[in-house]
């Protein structure tokens, strides 16, 4: 374990302090907000009103369904669908400039410079950490009959399109047509939705196209400018992109705005999309969802999503465009995180990277069919066979960076790489927290990807400080935010648990049912406020994991300073606060 001088400690409390307090009193002016639109249902959006009043009779209506192949928690999971997009207009989240106030100090670390130990303290201190009960460990949950009714999607009466969206979709289209889309649409995004604009088409793309020149090259930038008026003169694409879109307050297609986020006026096929990244021979299954199947595609990953279609996948009903469209926006946002454009104040390379989307119709390619098949010979899938698809299926493909492999089943070499992994996800939590309020709400051991990449160091900025985190060889991602909470700025994305009971039903003293559990208790079953202490909940999952589920190189005092971790990680309320401990600040160098 490397340690690191007293001074660069304290050095990094104090940059950090400062900035704990603002966000302190953002959160607070966060949950007034939350509780002043939501301390009865009737002070509730009418939209998510709507999306619990339908979910009791949903919920009476639910039909069982027979216990799947499926015995893995993660699988489980996802047999719950996504009930309800709620989605709130902010104003009143932004950041806050007020007086600051000092947090209490973490607990002293043992690193260099820290004053002479009292051994006899630290003695009882780990009697009382290692006389803690220990829960019993339980089996992996199995698959129980797991409920699903009809999902319950609210969609708003005013839909419009994430900055989040345009922002991909105008840093995509002049560079790179393959994983963007076509700038006529984004020009058409970027309209505003109210009905006398969509409609007067020509004056308001006018319009549009100077407004878009603007914000991505400034006034005096030629070369867009030629672009722009070249596109001005595709009048008939962009007539009848409008057309399919229908941006009005009356209809909103979810298809026609997942095709146009993705750059497409239509569906593409999946050769035309998988040849872009690869030769089609070459391609070969790296892992499978409960919805997803997931291929490698030369130096890239695409997973692959049903939707719309009536028939079950995988026993399952398939999701929905605005689903797809919610886990889109997710995505683009993380993606903000990565330290493009202008987007310096918080960055981390965490969050796995989206190269690309597309909408894809008809049948698996046979190359995929016959990659499905070798990777089913050797892992036994439990999903459908994908040939049972039909010609009119739709499907997302999401173009990801390789990941490496999941914590499950990667194999930890020494407790160095523990704590950068956790420390690598800490630091990456408390970045997203403190851009958009994330919350990733499902951060079980499938949805951390490493790799050993030969990277040293990995660099991260929160709230414009950068600090470095010493990887121990080992590099972390974070996939899958199904179940994740954030606030564009604009829109704030969450999924109702509240109407998903068997979420908290699972396995007593299991850590991730408990886990589960515990964030109803943090959100008290209202998820759309922000509770960052959830992060805090999964942070000690992840800690209790590595104590009970994985073997490697470790002492039995390494054993300790984790239960101590565990404990520790009760008294703070985000990750923001969590990366101030000296478990974490032992790999985090401030510059
Ligand atoms: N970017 C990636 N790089 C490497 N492997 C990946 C990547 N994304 C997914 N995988 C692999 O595919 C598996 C399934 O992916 P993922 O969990 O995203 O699918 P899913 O359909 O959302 O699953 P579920 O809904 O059941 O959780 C992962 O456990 C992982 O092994």
């Amino acid at each position: 374990m490397t340690s690191r001088s007293g001074d660069k400690r304290v050095d990094l409390w104090s940059q950090i302090a400062a900035t704990e307090s603002e966000n302190e009193l953002q959160q607070q002016q966060t949950a007034i907000v939350y509780l002043r639109k939501n301390p009865q249902k009737e002070s509730l959006p009418t939209t998510l009103l709507l999306s619990r009043k339908q979910a009791s009779s949903i919920h009476k209506n639910r039909a069982s369904l027979a216990p799947g192949k499926r015995i893995s928690w993660n699988r489980s999971l996802f047999t719950r669908g996504r009930t309800s997009i709620a989605v709130a207009v902010c104003t009143e989240y932004g950041p806050k400039k007020e007086k600051q106030i000092r947090k209490p100090k973490p607990p002293l670390s043992r690193a260099k410079g820290a004053p002479p130990q009292n051994f006899d303290k630290e003695r009882a201190y780990f009697q009382e950490v290692d006389s803690i009960e220990l829960i019993e460990e339980s089996p992996s949950p199995q698959c129980k009959t797991w409920v699903m009714g009809n999902k319950n999607y609210v969609v708003q009466s005013h839909p419009h399109i994430s900055p989040v969206l345009k922002k991909w979709l105008l840093s995509h289209k002049p560079y790179n047509y393959s994983c963007g889309p076509s700038i006529s649409l984004s020009k058409i995004l970027d309209t505003p939705s109210d009905s006398n604009s969509v409609h007067d088409g020509a004056l308001n793309l006018q319009t549009t196209s100077e407004s878009v020149s603007n914000k991505i090259m400034g006034n005096d930038d030629t070369s867009f400018t030629k672009r722009s008026d070249k596109i001005e003169k595709d009048s008939e694409e962009i007539e009848y992109a409008v057309r399919k879109l229908s941006l009005n307050e009356q209809q909103w297609d979810p298809l026609s705005a997942l095709l146009a986020v993705c750059g497409q006026l239509s569906p593409s096929t999946f050769s035309d999309v998988l040849s872009q990244y690869c030769d089609l021979e070459s391609i070969a299954k790296v892992g499978e969802g409960t919805y997803g199947e997931v291929f490698i595609a030369g130096g890239t990953v695409c997973k692959v999503v049903p939707f719309d279609g009536d028939s079950l996948v995988n026993g399952e009903v398939q999701k929905k465009a605005e689903e797809l469209l919610e886990e889109v926006m997710l995505s683009l946002t993380l993606n903000q995180l990565r330290g493009h454009d202008n987007h310096i104040h918080n960055v981390c390379p965490t969050f796995i990277h989206t190269l690309g989307l597309r909408v894809c119709v008809g049948a698996y390619d046979d190359e995929m069919i016959r990659a499905w098949g070798e990777w089913d010979k050797k892992n036994n899938s439990e999903n459908d066979h994908p040939s049972e698809f039909s010609e009119k299926q739709h499907f997302v493909v999401f173009v990801q960076e390789h990941g490496g492999q999941d914590l499950e089943s990667f194999v930890l070499l020494n407790f160095n790489e523990a704590q950068s992994l956790l420390t690598q996800v800490c630091v990456a939590l408390a970045v997203a927290e403190a851009a958009f309020e994330f919350e990733h709400r499902d951060l079980h051991w499938g949805n951390i990807l490493l790799n050993r990449n030969g990277c040293k160091k990995l660099e991260f900025v929160i709230d414009g400080k950068k600090m470095q985190v010493s990887t121990h060889g080992l590099v972390a991602s974070i996939i899958d935010f199904t179940l994740s909470r954030i606030n564009t700025g604009e829109d704030i994305l969450f999924l109702d648990l509240s109407l998903d009971p068997g979420l908290f039903e699972g396995p007593k003293g299991d850590e991730q049912s408990e886990t589960y559990r515990k964030m109803k208790e943090a959100t008290e079953d209202c998820w759309e406020g922000s509770f960052p202490k959830t992060n805090v909940l999964w942070l000690q999952y992840l800690v209790d994991v590595l104590l009970r589920k994985k073997v490697y190189d470790r002492t039995s005092r390494d054993t300790r300073e984790l239960r101590s971790l565990k404990k520790r990680l009760n008294s703070y309320g985000s990750a923001k606060e969590s990366i101030l401990d000296p478990f974490f600040t032992e790999l985090i160098v401030s510059d």
